[in-house]
């Protein structure tokens, strides 16, 4: 089966630092990837540059066969980039809902700018997600009356209101409280459930271990180990797989 999403030779530096060393994978579609790896290894930005809000230094991003982010030889501008992004619904550690927007306004708005939907369809799409994340009993209410799982599950809804080829999850669930991860993963399950196409930096190893097909993990800017999900985390290969899962047991 072709790949929906196809990195090649990806590198990334900040001036004189390397942080992406060469990463190569492909996502199929339906596949959930997880990225684990110890902090700093590259995975946010790995994530970040596949719909270049990180520009990549070298290498090649193909979504449904298309290069991303560059155009005869050109880094594309952000207005040019905009159709690209809209593919891939991203989900950040921070929400960043409008405040002064009601839930259901902060998904509608995604469908209208991003999708071109008229008000009426988009904020029938808005309900429509926000019944995914089981969000629908606080649909008038302000972000700032939610707690940090709701406003995540609400930020979920709203990239899929984009109605995206590809999920984006850049640690979804990092800055919650330990009690309101649960609601978030949970969210995260069903939508890998629906055969949604996942790619997701976690710091949750069980998680990624159940609804991953495949485990990427990332030391030093390299993939040091991929396979499927169970064997990288229960039996990983590499020393120094081992080396990060025992510390993270511990
Ligand atoms: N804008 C930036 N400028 C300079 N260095 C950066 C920038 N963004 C990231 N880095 C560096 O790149 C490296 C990789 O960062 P990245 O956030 O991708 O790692 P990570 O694996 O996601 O870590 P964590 O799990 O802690 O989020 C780090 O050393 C970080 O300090």
């Amino acid at each position: 089966m072709n790949a929906l999403l196809s990195v090649a030779g990806l590198r990334k530096s900040y001036g004189p630092i390397e942080v992406l060393k060469g990463i190569d994978f492909d996502v199929a579609p339906g596949e959930k990837i997880a990225l684990i790896g110890p902090s700093g290894s590259g995975k946010s930005t790995c994530l970040r540059c596949m719909n270049f809000l990180e520009k990549p230094s070298a290498g090649e991003i193909r979504l449904d066969g298309e290069r991303i982010g560059v155009r005869n030889g050109h880094v594309m501008s952000d207005r040019q980039l905009a159709p690209q992004r809209a593919e891939m619904g991203m989900v950040f550690q921070l929400f960043n809902l409008w405040p002064h927007l009601s839930v259901t306004e902060n998904v509608a708005i995604a469908a209208r700018k991003v999708r071109g939907l008229p008000a009426a369809e988009a904020r029938e799409l808005a309900l429509e997600m926000l019944a995914k994340v089981h969000m629908t009993h606080r649909a008038d209410a302000s972000p700032l009356e939610l707690s940090g799982g709701q406003q995540q599950r609400v930020a979920i809804a709203r990239a899929l209101a984009q109605k995206p080829k590809l999920m984006l999850f850049d640690e979804p669930t990092s800055a919650l409280d330990p009690e309101l991860v649960q609601e978030v993963l949970k969210v995260m399950e069903e939508l890998a459930a629906e055969g949604r196409t996942m790619l997701i930096v976690t710091h949750e190893i069980a998680f990624a271990r159940d609804i991953a097909d495949r485990v990427l993990f990332l030391d030093g800017g390299t993939i040091v180990e991929a396979g499927p999900a169970r064997q990288v985390i229960t039996a990983p290969r590499e020393a120094r797989t081992q080396a990060f899962l025992n510390k993270i047991r511990h």
